[in-house]
């Protein structure tokens, strides 16, 4: 059995919070418990609106947890800003449009390569490991290897989105994807829109290293607590390998 990881996303732990403008729920006491029931990573999106994940929490997840800070970001000068302060283990650079529900598709790194090689070098110069958030397209796989970033990870929202043959489809894409992305060198991460009941046929690629997955936990956590409700995704991400 080979093995894979599951990297938490925190965020809408941090969306309850601002709902109300409380001091509850802490995300800091949602990655404890998360690194506990077995996440190996934490993950979080400080959003240019700060809709949920705010400043605060960004720098102390950064001094309090155990496995590795997985730092979700615009390409802006405010955020490369933080990350450089914050220095987390990796930064995963995403498109962020302020009017969107939730991210709605891949970094368009081909289209903006020298940008995104820029910051790629300002994060890496730190020693902070890189990952672009991309769809499976080989176009954007190049452009990766073009702007130098360590690791991609594979936007999943399409599949999740689908059913039938277009979610065939659409897993037929992320499986080509990630063995081109391998076979270049790159890791391959995947997420965004996966749960409990769509996320086995993406864990069992076998080039994928990570899956970051946040909201189907979130909401899981309401009825089985987060404890469990990390643990029987991580069961179900390694009964998908064996
Ligand atoms: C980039 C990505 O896929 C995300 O996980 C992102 O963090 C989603 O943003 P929200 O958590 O705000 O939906
Ligand atoms: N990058 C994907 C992620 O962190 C989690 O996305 P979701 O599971 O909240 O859709």
């Amino acid at each position: 059995m080979s093995s894979i990881y599951l990297g938490v996303n925190i965020d809408h732990v941090a969306t309850l919070r601002q709902a109300r403008g409380t001091n509850y729920p802490e995300p800091v006491h949602a990655a404890l418990v998360a690194e506990q029931a077995g996440a190996d990573g934490i993950t979080v999106h400080l959003r240019e609106d700060r809709r949920h994940i705010v400043d605060r929490d960004v720098y102390l997840l950064q001094q309090t947890i155990s496995t590795r800070l997985n730092f979700e970001m615009a390409v802006t000068e405010e955020m490369l800003a933080i990350a450089l302060e914050v220095q987390p283990h990796f930064c995963c650079l995403v498109p962020e449009k302020r009017e969107e529900l939730t991210t709605e598709g891949g970094l368009d790194v081909a289209g903006q390569l020298e940008k995104v090689q820029s910051a790629c070098a300002r994060l890496a110069e730190q020693g902070i490991l890189v990952s672009l958030f991309i769809d499976p397209d080989p176009v954007q796989i190049d452009a990766v290897l073009a702007a130098g970033a360590p690791y991609i990870e594979l936007h999943t929202g399409r599949y999740a989105e689908s059913d039938g043959e277009a979610q065939q489809q659409e897993l037929a894409r992320i499986q080509d994807a990630a063995r081109y992305a391998s076979s270049k060198g790159l890791v391959v991460n995947a997420g965004h829109g996966l749960h409990y009941h769509n996320v086995q046929p993406i864990a069992a690629i076998p080039e994928i290293y990570e899956l970051n997955i946040g909201h189907a936990i979130v909401a899981r956590a309401i009825f089985s607590g987060l404890h469990a409700a990390v643990a029987d995704m991580k069961q179900l991400m390694l009964d998908a390998r064996r």
